[in-house]
């Protein structure tokens, strides 16, 4: 399904500062203080490097009690900010009177943050005061992992005649222990990008990683998902910041950051390279028109134990049958090289429609719909 998002290019409202370096928007997590802001903004200026600056006034803080952000006081900073170093500004808007305050103080680009677009309403009251300006908004994913309410805040503020709009990755709240503050979960963000081809998506390692230290990582990875653009928090001294200390880091260590990200483009320019992918490819669809071909062929043999089993009342699961089936595909695939957990994913997937499928003859004639796809 193809998203009706009228959207103009992101070249017409922003660009990187050199076509050897991703588009970067950076700036402190929270504007804290008008020095801080300023001489951090002048830093990020002088590296060349640098396309917006961003900088939080209002916070949405998940606690009562932390820094809830400097207020609309911040907006003179940022001006300020601008005049100084020429760079365009940008802050998260959560509020209608947000919007009004930031666009009357001549801030040149808006975001949604991830909590807002988990919530439509917050979202309707943003769209309907963006409506009749021509401002560029970004949406943040919202924090839990669900793709329709993120495409349903664009669709929102698209609907209300933005057409300057672009999506920020910053991973999903997980429950699951993991090494990164939000997970990646690159799938719901390639998936985006399939529903909506045209529309830019910057990634946003800062909150991704919520560690300096695996910046470099998520951003590298991030450009090779051919995401258009880096979103990376920076402040004058991390060390000391009132928010998200540990995911700041300092404009000249952004800078080194940035010269050493490679740089890799969508299009295949040599003809040679070209045909040599074809060939590649070609063999790949064979692969996987066979693949296909067998698993169609396993459902098949699957519809008759099902049926062997609603006729003589045998249990759907036979965990061990499939305990031994998890077991052997799972040392055969790592014989051939293949990655453990991808074997493992895989024959869980076929495991899970095999059940809907036995669930779906128990089913047959009894009147119970079975519509889970998983089980
Ligand atoms: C197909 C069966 O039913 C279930 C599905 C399995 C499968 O798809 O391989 C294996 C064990 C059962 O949990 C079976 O009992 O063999």
């Amino acid at each position: 399904m193809k998203l009706d998002l009228k959207i103009q290019p992101l070249s017409s409202w922003i660009k990187a500062t050199n076509d050897n370096q991703p588009l970067l928007i950076a700036g402190p997590c929270s504007a804290e203080t008008e020095e801080q802001l300023v001489a951090t903004a002048h830093l990020l200026a002088q590296t060349g490097k640098v396309s917006a600056l961003r900088a939080g006034i209002w916070k949405p803080r998940t606690r009562p009690g932390e820094f809830e952000g400097i207020g609309s006081i911040g907006l003179e900073w940022l001006k300020r900010a601008k005049a100084e170093t020429g760079l365009p500004t940008a802050v998260e808007v959560a509020t209608a009177k947000h919007v009004e305050e930031a666009l009357k103080a001549g801030v040149d680009i808006l975001w949604v943050g991830a909590r807002s677009t988990a919530n439509p309403f917050t979202v309707q009251e943003i769209a309907d005061a963006l409506r009749g300006v021509d401002v560029p908004v970004m949406v943040k994913n919202p924090v839990n992992p669900d793709i329709t309410l993120w495409i349903g805040a664009l669709e929102r503020i698209n609907n209300a005649g933005i057409t300057k709009l672009a999506a920020i990755h910053r991973g999903f709240s997980s429950y699951e222990k993991s090494a990164f503050r939000n997970e990646p979960m690159w799938d719901l963000a390639i998936n985006l990008k399939t529903h909506a081809p045209d529309l830019p998506i910057i990634n946003d390692p800062s909150h991704i990683t919520g560690n300096r230290d695996l910046i470099p990582y998520i951003s590298q990875k991030a450009l090779d998902m051919d995401m258009q653009g880096l979103m990376i928090e920076s402040h004058i001294d991390p060390s000391v910041a009132w928010t998200d200390a540990k995911q700041q880091v300092t404009p000249k260590a952004l800078a080194e950051l940035i010269d050493h990200l490679t740089l890799r483009k969508p299009e295949v320019k040599s003809a040679e390279i070209k045909d040599a992918l074809a060939d590649l490819r070609s063999s790949i669809d064979k692969i996987d028109d066979l693949v296909i071909q067998k698993l169609a062929e396993r459902m098949q043999i699957v519809e008759k134990i099902g049926n062997y089993k609603k006729d003589n009342g045998i249990t759907i699961l036979q965990v061990n049958r499939w305990d031994e089936i998890l077991k052997k595909g799972v040392q055969y695939g790592k014989a051939l090289k293949l990655d453990n957990d991808f074997t493992e994913k895989l024959l869980e997937l076929i495991h899970s429609e095999s059940i809907r499928k036995q669930t779906e003859i128990m089913n047959a004639g009894t009147g119970v719909k079975e519509n889970l796809t998983h089980v």
